[in-house]
């Protein structure tokens, strides 16, 4: 290189308006025939390299794009077919893909997990019985694409074989080296294939880096990039770190690969040290992640070319590739959608192309000094400022209250064994009681009802006219079912997260900031712009009434401390735990409302807990405390006759069982059926001494599921669990299933709940 050069590792594929939502979700729907599906999504996926490119991105990622999920494609690429899905003549349609992702009538999906610490979630590789096979060199066709169609050299960027495997299941440990053996050829295929085609950098994604890898893993490094670097002398190998920094900087630094990206964002500079202490090599390339790609606030360009000038002193300008710390996949697209924003706050935001215009700036500084982008540089200190003063961000009663939270009593008054006798003689439930997690079908008539509203079609009395005749229709629904204890179905909120940002203090939401969080599905996480503070209740309307409905009882329902920190960007001037603990004073305010309004039931969601965890352990400690605090800080103020229930879900919770028994809820229902029955492992070593439920059927797939399914896996859980705590739940919310796929199913679990109760009624 002869300069610094500018670089993105991802970009989000959903287009400024969900076109790529809505085109999979027509296809899927039969509405659209493949050929035009995949001509509609080859013009889409070839506008966000052209978009990439007007915005000054010179190294363009390639190959990041996906119908579904980049691990899945990667899984597919290799072979790696599920044997439920496998085909004779071994091919895999369009259909196929999508089935591994979503279930098809006769296979169950393949798990769903998070992607490292974000809220993306991916298809779990199954390595069981795989023999894995190159089909076709999918960054070859990428890159070939671009270049073709649009005259752009652009980056293939795929998954690393160490992380993959890492991130796959259906093997032991001790097959690890044997199955990287099995990859090692394909990979070095790919990239010969790439290096004859001209490419001249691929970037390879190992976030496992940024976790806590073992002294075994760094060895198979060594030995994984000496042999692509071998196999590929001519291509330019760029080792891609992100989410957070590197275990073992000298050992990383030093692998035979031409470029190593860093995250040099979270971690409070972790990296930066690291760089500072031990330096840089002198034949390699640094691509340096300074703008925060999780984030969707401004960056302070002063403050940036700060960074970039400490990272000079170790590696020169030349030997700079200057980028956003990870993907763009995890923020919005533009900010110029924000049509409704106050301007103070939106001048205060960069999303994807924003950020890939503070890259550009950045990499001219580089290149050309102060000058060159002076007025850029002052201009966004200048507007960061302006939002720092603004009074909106500080309320002093908030500030004061997180300052004295001893006065706040964190504890319930008396032990689980209690609360639990008084619990059992108010609500007097059957073993084995049946529940479901909160939300109902959302389907197309209760958003475009919400839609109506917004626009100032209907008034707010219609509105809620039109919530309240759901909330009846389904409280009749869920009693002909005969589930024990019944939910109101959260038929006013668009999210379980966006609808509290709407209602608290410190909190802005957004028009069109839209993320993709897994498949087709897409969230707008709201902004933390200022002190977090409880407005006026948020759920007690529709929780009330639904109870007014009917004699059992029916689940207060809100969403976590933790899990809507999580799920919302929050400004980088607040500290995050502060604003942690200011969101769960104001939800306490709400919990204390829904008891002093007779809700004898509580569930306070919190399927963001495990997600949060830092990648490395060492920092797992403070982060639980933290989190368990918030937690109970939200939810202990209430009598001990109250009960206190929580959810998680699509999360590894082996790591986490004793933060989870230390949340003190009275119950916890824990997504299990897609992780087909790993979780109940965990239990067969681990006591859980209060109420759980593990769900018992899969709600993303569209299938009903089987009653005998559904009886082997409460059985199965029993074997591990006490039945007088055992619960009967779905794994999560119903919001994705249409009213055919949510009632049947539903009446499939209680069939079950009540066959298996008679067996355990005879057994006594
Ligand atoms: N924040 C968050 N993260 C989460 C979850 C979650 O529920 N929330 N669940 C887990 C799994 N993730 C999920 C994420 C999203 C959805 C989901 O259903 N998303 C919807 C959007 C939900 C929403 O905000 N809807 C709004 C706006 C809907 C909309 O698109 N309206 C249409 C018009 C209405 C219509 O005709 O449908 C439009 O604007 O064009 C509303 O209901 O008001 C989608 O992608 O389709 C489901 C699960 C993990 N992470
Ligand atoms: N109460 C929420 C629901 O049922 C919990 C979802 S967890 C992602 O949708
Ligand atoms: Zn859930």
């Amino acid at each position: 290189m002869s300069k610094a050069i500018s670089s993105n590792l991802g970009y989000p594929r959903i287009g400024g308006n969900r076109e790529w939502k809505r085109a999979l979700e027509r296809f899927w729907s039969g509405k659209q025939s493949e050929e035009s599906f995949l001509k509609e999504i080859e013009q889409l996926r070839l506008g966000l390299l052209q978009k990439q490119k007007e915005h000054g991105i010179e190294l363009i990622p390639v190959g990041d794009f996906s119908l579904y999920d980049h691990v899945l494609d990667t899984s597919v690429m290799f072979g790696i077919i599920p044997e439920r899905f496998k085909k004779a003549n071994g091919e895999v349609s369009l259909q196929d893909y999508f089935a591994i992702a979503r279930g098809s009538k006769g296979a169950v999906a393949s798990s769903m997990t998070k992607w490292f610490n974000t809220n993306y979630h991916y298809i779990v590789p199954e390595l069981q019985n795989a023999t894995p096979k190159l089909t076709h060199n999918r960054p070859l066709t990428y890159y070939r694409e671009a270049k073709e169609k649009l005259g752009i050299n652009g980056k293939p960027v795929f998954l690393g074989p160490i992380t993959f495997l890492k991130l796959a299941k259906g093997y032991e440990e001790e097959q690890f080296d044997k199955l990287l053996d099995q990859f090692l050829p394909l990979y070095e295929t790919i990239l010969q294939e790439l290096e004859q085609e001209g490419a001249e950098w691929v970037q390879i994604d190992e976030p496992i880096l940024a976790t806590s890898i073992l002294p075994d893993d760094l060895q198979r490094f060594e030995r994984v990039y000496q042999r692509l670097n071998i196999a590929a002398p001519n291509l330019n190998l760029l080792l891609q770190t992100y989410f957070e920094s590197v275990g073992y900087y000298e050992e990383i630094i030093d692998l035979p690969v031409q470029g190593i990206g860093l995250d040099f964002v979270l971690d409070e500079g972790e990296n930066l040290a690291s760089l500072r202490r031990f330096g840089f090599p002198d034949d390699k390339v640094l691509a340096a992640g300074v703008i925060d790609g999780r984030n969707v606030w401004r960056a302070n360009l002063k403050d940036k070319t700060a960074l970039l000038a400490k990272i000079k002193e170790s590696v020169p300008a030349e030997r700079l590739i200057v980028q956003p710390s990870t993907s763009l996949l995890h923020v919005p697209v533009t900010v110029k959608s924000e049509t409704a924003l106050d301007p103070l706050l939106k001048d205060g935001l960069a999303f994807a192309d924003e950020k890939l215009l503070e890259v550009q700036v950045l990499t001219k500084w580089l290149n050309l000094g102060d000058k060159a982008v002076v007025k850029e540089i002052n201009d966004s200190a200048a507007k960061i400022d302006k939002l720092n003063q603004s009074s909106s961000r500080n309320v002093a009663s908030v500030q004061n209250a997180v300052n004295n939270l001893q006065e706040y009593r964190a504890d319930r008054q008396s032990p689980f064994k209690d609360r639990q006798k008084l619990q059992e003689k108010r609500f007097n439930l059957p073993v084995l009681p049946s529940t479901s997690i909160g939300s109902l079908p959302q389907t197309s008539e209760v958003r475009k009802a919400r839609q109506s509203w917004r626009k100032g079609e209907w008034n707010e009395e219609q509105y809620e006219g039109y919530v309240k005749n759901q909330i009846v229709k389904w409280i009749d629904i869920q009693e002909q079912i005969g589930l024990d204890v019944l939910i109101h179905g959260e038929f006013e909120r668009n999210d379980m997260v966006e609808y509290f940002g709407e209602k608290l203090g410190g909190f802005a939401t957004t028009k069109n900031a839209w993320v993709q969080s897994y498949g087709s599905r897409c969230v707008k996480p709201p902004l933390v712009y200022g002190d977090v503070h409880f407005l006026e209740p948020m759920t007690v309307k529709e929780s009330v009434f639904a109870q007014s409905l009917t004699n059992k009882p029916v689940k207060g329902m809100l969403t976590g401390p933790v899990t809507i920190l999580n799920w919302s960007f929050v400004s980088d001037h607040i500290k995050k735990q502060d604003v942690l603990y200011q969101i769960a004073l104001a939800l306490r305010e709400e919990v204390e409302t829904l008891e002093e309004n007779n809700i004898q039931m509580i569930q306070v969601d919190e399927p963001a807990l495990r997600e949060g965890l830092p990648l490395k352990r060492s920092k797992w400690d403070d982060y639980l405390s933290t989190a368990v605090y918030a937690f109970k800080l939200a939810t202990a103020s209430v009598q001990d006759e109250t009960q206190i229930h929580t959810h998680m879900c699509y999360s590894e919770f082996q790591d986490i069982i004793d933060a989870i028994n230390d949340l003190d809820a009275d119950v916890i229902a824990i997504e299990a059926a897609l992780s087909h029955g790993e979780l109940i492992a965990t239990f067969e070593n681990k006591v859980y001494d209060k109420g759980i439920g593990l769900g018992v059927y899969d709600i993303h797939s569209p299938r009903i599921p089987e009653k005998t399914e559904v009886i082997t896996t409460i059985n199965r859980a029993l074997q591990v669990l006490d039945p007088k705590l055992f619960w009967i739940n779905p794994d999560c919310g119903l919001k994705t299933r249409t009213e055919e796929e949510a009632i049947p199913a539903l009446e499939v679990m209680v069939n079950a709940a009540r066959e298996v109760r008679e067996q355990l009624a005879v057994k006594k």
